[in-house]
């Protein structure tokens, strides 16, 4: 990437602090309760991991987990493959380039809030194919197949990516389950949502940077899915929006950790009881950075809005409905288009303070 071009720079406002503030952190909790016999037979053993749950989605929207029972082998063999792969010239990854029909693939301009992030990625589905909407037209029920697209090196990727959606899909779903219980809901109550799911993965390096006071390797935002399972190397680097102050707090690297936040989705499901959280990458003038996150989410037709058994008289829906894919693919598509456009947001589809903004075309009447 060599020199800082302007399209990097943040605005003053948004720019890092280099001096970190790391202070006691997010939650880690401990999942191993979910792989003893006695969680089955005595669901109560469950209790106390329950409310760890609660608290850290109501008080962070972000936690790390441990010993969840992905195995650090298969973890380690996608790192290994995805530094090979990165690690080629331009235009050996240019070849698998994403683009806006083709939306698997590498990618080297991505743009939050429309200014440019210091890094690159490299995209895949976890289902292949993921059915989503042929267009982002509220009226056109016309559906297309996404595929994934494998660089040809290192061969090994593919087989370490698809090993690897399938250990992280299994344990999305007891996360949600725990969510679920924490919400005082049946376990299997989001189960339905997610059997023809849009979820995807993302290999993400940050290559040093020059500037690291100027730019960022992602940009602040929130993630647009229902939860995010994150694997972070030892650099370090994200930094969440502290619920209670609205500091910018560091994630500390912990081994063989996963760290998990809520997305948007559960956000307007759980009718705000918890808070997608904002978050961002810093970058490094000395060392790369590798990171995966895995983006859980539902069908494509799925209507998200509060959850009736979440909401009452006292508190009513605080979110119109509206459909995951044509704001999925509305979210894909904007990195391709004019960039002084603001992205779609769920705020467009929040009752009373929406009216007649963008959401307003694609939500479900
Ligand atoms: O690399 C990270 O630590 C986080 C990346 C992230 O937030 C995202 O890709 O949505
Ligand atoms: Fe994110």
């Amino acid at each position: 990437m060599g020199e800082v071009d302007p399209a990097f720079i943040q605005d003053l406002e948004h720019r890092p602090k280099l001096s970190i503030t790391q202070a006691e952190g997010i939650p880690l909790i401990d999942l191993s309760v979910l792989n003893s016999p006695d969680a089955v037979s005595d669901p109560s053993t469950l209790d106390s991991l329950v409310s760890e749950i609660r608290n850290a989605c109501r008080d962070w929207g972000f936690f790390q987990v441990i010993n969840h029972g992905v195995p650090l082998e298969q973890r380690q063999k996608l790192e290994k493959a995805a530094r090979k792969f990165f690690a080629q010239p331009l235009e050996a990854k240019l070849k698998v380039r994403r683009d806006e029909l083709q939306v698997s693939g590498y990618y080297d301009t991505e743009h939050t809030k429309n200014v440019r992030d210091w890094k690159e990625v490299f995209d895949f589905s976890v289902h292949n194919p993921t059915i989503v909407p042929a267009s982002t037209r509220p009226d056109d029920k016309e559906v297309v197949e996404w595929h994934n697209q494998w660089p040809e090196y290192p061969p090994e990727l593919r087989e370490a990516c698809e090993e690897y959606a399938e250990e992280l899909e299994k344990l999305s779903f007891k996360l949600m389950e725990l969510i679920a219980l924490s919400l005082g809901l049946p376990a299997d109550s989001f189960y339905g949502y997610f059997k023809e799911q849009t979820s995807f993965i993302r290999l993400n390096h940050y290559p040093p940077c020059p500037a690291p006071d100027l730019a960022l390797g992602v940009g602040r935002h929130k993630d647009a899915g229902a939860l995010t399972i994150l694997s972070q190397d030892d650099v370090g680097g994200l930094e969440v929006k502290r619920k209670s102050d609205g500091e910018w707090i560091r994630v500390r690297p912990t081994p063989d950790a996963f760290i998990i936040n809520v997305g948007d989705i559960i956000q307007v499901w759980s009718n705000e009881t918890y808070e997608s959280v904002e978050h961002r990458v810093m970058v490094n003038s000395e060392r790369e950075r590798f990171s995966i996150p895995f983006f859980f989410n539902p069908a494509h037709y799925t209507i998200v809005k509060p959850l009736e058994l979440l909401t009452s008289e006292k508190d009513p829906p605080r979110y119109k409905p509206y459909n995951w894919g044509k704001f999925f693919v509305t979210r894909k598509g904007s990195n391709f288009k004019k960039l002084d456009v603001e992205n779609i947001q769920i705020y467009h589809f929040k009752i009373s303070e929406l009216a007649d903004r963008l959401g307003e075309t694609l939500s479900v009447k």
